[in-house]
């Protein structure tokens, strides 16, 4: 699904109203009518309820739903304001079609001073004041209304995007200044801000309302941003042949524990076993040996000469792909190891953890990264291996993609919504796991079954969506059995075959 910007927003309205064709205010109309839907399925009409409407198109939505509640017989009340004294067009039409509705309690009009309403629990105020048309922070009496509805009892319903939050970034947000609401109502598609963990609180619960913009406006307009879908992965999964030989079916080196660490490990050769791969080597140190063997007979041991650490680059030729950092600790060796080791592979790399906090203490040695490197880092690695803090996750996710087109890396940003930033600039959220995954070793899993894929023969893009997409759904699985509180990232690696079963259906 992709997610366009307010700005493309815009354009695909445009689209709508021409192609299809639909006059812009009638539009609108489908829209409150299914706004009006979706509150009227949570609110019975003993509700009193607040509008409280701003001077574009979301304003104008908010009217026509004021409407549609008085006419449904809700004690509704509604505040437009108009202090600058110019309305959207769509938004006079339903300041009109508002004033002539008989069955509405009350219309004020705020050209100037305004006495706010008492807003009591049990109330519903509606927030119509900006959406997708917001261009600056909130200020002045609007911060201040946001304010007064924020510390009240009402409960609130946001119409598009709670008012205040920007469609995308939000850098220059006062906190303080965006409505928190109970639920909002998005229409046709998720904005790119509600993708990240420090918007959640004004958002709440989120419903997307199908408004029927057009289909083919949709597929025509190029997106930055998407989310990945269902299908999009049912149609990647590769299928094995009746004659298949383990020969045939990829080997993959995962190089990984240092002494001490031997669990991340196991995890990811586990994991790297159940993602369809036919051979997994460990290259680990020696005093790993027993703790691999007994834990993963499946997996082949390469021994490092060192008794804690990785400090002898392996030969790569008999391998088709390469997983490395998962608990390999930080020695300077395995510093110079590693880098050696990244040099003379020629088959697709996936980099984690420690690969990448070594990466980040050496970061001239990012430029020698061969292009379609896979790194997979959570967000405090990534600011490591930026050498930058960044205020949020737009942010953050900004210099991944100028970062993944720079090096013509894949990276994966990991967190609810794990971004992948592709090397041509657009990224693609995953949609699938839950916060029980917030657990460690997690990540580790999510290596391994990365470089298993790409050893069975999936492209680097497809083995990152794939990837990330199958342990969260391994996560959900093992999150239904379990619960997430419990949830270990050992359970993920049981439930990778449920996961595959799901995808082949
Ligand atoms: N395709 C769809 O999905 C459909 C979308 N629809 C709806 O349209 C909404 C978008 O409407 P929109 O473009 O008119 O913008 P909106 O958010 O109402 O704000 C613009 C107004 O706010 C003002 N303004 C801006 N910032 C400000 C600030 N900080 N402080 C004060 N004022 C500020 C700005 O004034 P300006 O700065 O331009 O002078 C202008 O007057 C969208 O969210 C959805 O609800 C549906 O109707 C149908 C289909
Ligand atoms: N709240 C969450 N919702 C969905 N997925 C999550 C959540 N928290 C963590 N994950 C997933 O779990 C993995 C955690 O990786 P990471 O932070 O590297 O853990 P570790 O270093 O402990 O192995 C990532 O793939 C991430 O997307
Ligand atoms: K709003």
């Amino acid at each position: 699904m992709k997610i366009f910007t307010g700005a493309q927003v815009k354009e695909l309205d445009k689209y709508t109203i021409e192609h299809e064709p639909i006059k812009s205010e009638d539009l609108m109309e489908r829209a409150a009518d299914a706004l009006t839907r979706a509150i009227t399925a949570s609110w019975g009409t003993d509700t009193a309820v607040v509008v409280f409407a701003g001077p574009g198109n979301n304003g104008g939505d908010a009217l026509a739903v004021a409407r549609m509640l008085a006419e449904k017989d809700y004690r509704t009340t509604a505040y437009l304001f108009n202090i600058g004294n110019t309305l959207s067009e769509d938004c006079t039409i339903n300041k009109k079609r508002l004033q002539d509705c008989k069955k509405l309690r009350k219309f004020i009009e705020v050209t100037n001073e305004f006495d706010p309403p008492r807003l009591e629990k049990g109330m519903l105020v509606i927030d119509g004041l900006f959406g997708s048309g917001l261009n600056k922070p909130l200020a002045g009496g609007f911060a201040s209304l946001v304010k007064y509805i924020n510390q009240s009892p009402a409960q609130v319903v946001s119409i598009d995007i709670p008012s205040g939050l920007m469609s995308e970034d939000n850098t220059y947000s006062v906190r303080a200044n965006i409505i928190k609401a109970d639920m909002t109502l998005t229409l046709q598609q998720k904005k790119l801000s509600f993708m990240f963990p420090e918007n959640q609180n004004f958002i709440g619960k989120l419903q997307i309302l199908d408004i029927g913009l057009s289909k083919d406006g949709i597929e025509s307009i190029p997106a930055t941003y998407s989310v990945v879908e269902e299908k999009d992965i049912k149609a990647r999964i590769l299928h094995r042949n009746s004659f298949a030989h383990k020969g045939d079916m990829g080997s993959a080196l995962l190089i990984a524990g240092s002494y001490g660490m031997a669990g991340a490990a196991v995890l990811a050769a586990k994991a790297c076993l159940r993602s369809g791969t036919g051979k997994v080597t460990v290259g680990t140190p020696k005093r790993n040996n027993d703790i691999l063997q007994i834990s993963v007979p499946e997996a082949i041991v390469h021994h490092d000469k060192d008794d804690k650490y990785f400090t002898e680059p392996i030969d790569v030729e008999e391998f088709d792909a390469l997983g490395i950092g998962p608990g390999l600790g930080q020695n300077e060796n395995t510093a110079i190891a590693l880098i050696t080791q990244i040099r003379k592979t020629q088959v697709p790399i996936v980099l984690d953890a420690d690969a990448l906090n070594i990466l980040a203490s050496h970061r001239a040695w990012l430029q020698q990264l061969p292009k379609g490197i896979i790194m997979t880092p959570h967000p405090k690695e990534f600011e490591r291996l930026a050498g930058n803090h960044y205020v949020d996750s737009y942010e953050r996710l900004c210099k991944a993609q100028s970062m993944a087109q720079q090096l013509h890396a894949y990276i994966i940003l990991k967190g609810h919504h794990s971004a992948l930033c592709l090397p041509d600039g657009t990224v693609i959220f995953n949609s699938t796991g839950n916060a029980g995954m917030a657990t460690a070793g997690s990540g580790d899993v999510l290596t391994g079954i990365i470089t298993g894929l790409l050893a069975r023969g999936y492209k680097q893009a497809e083995a990152c969506l794939t990837g990330m997409y199958l342990h969260g759904i391994a996560g959900d699985i093992a999150a239904k059995e379990k619960g997430m509180e419990s949830l270990t990232a050992g359970d993920l690696i049981e439930k990778i075959p449920q996961a595959f079963a799901f995808l082949d259906k």
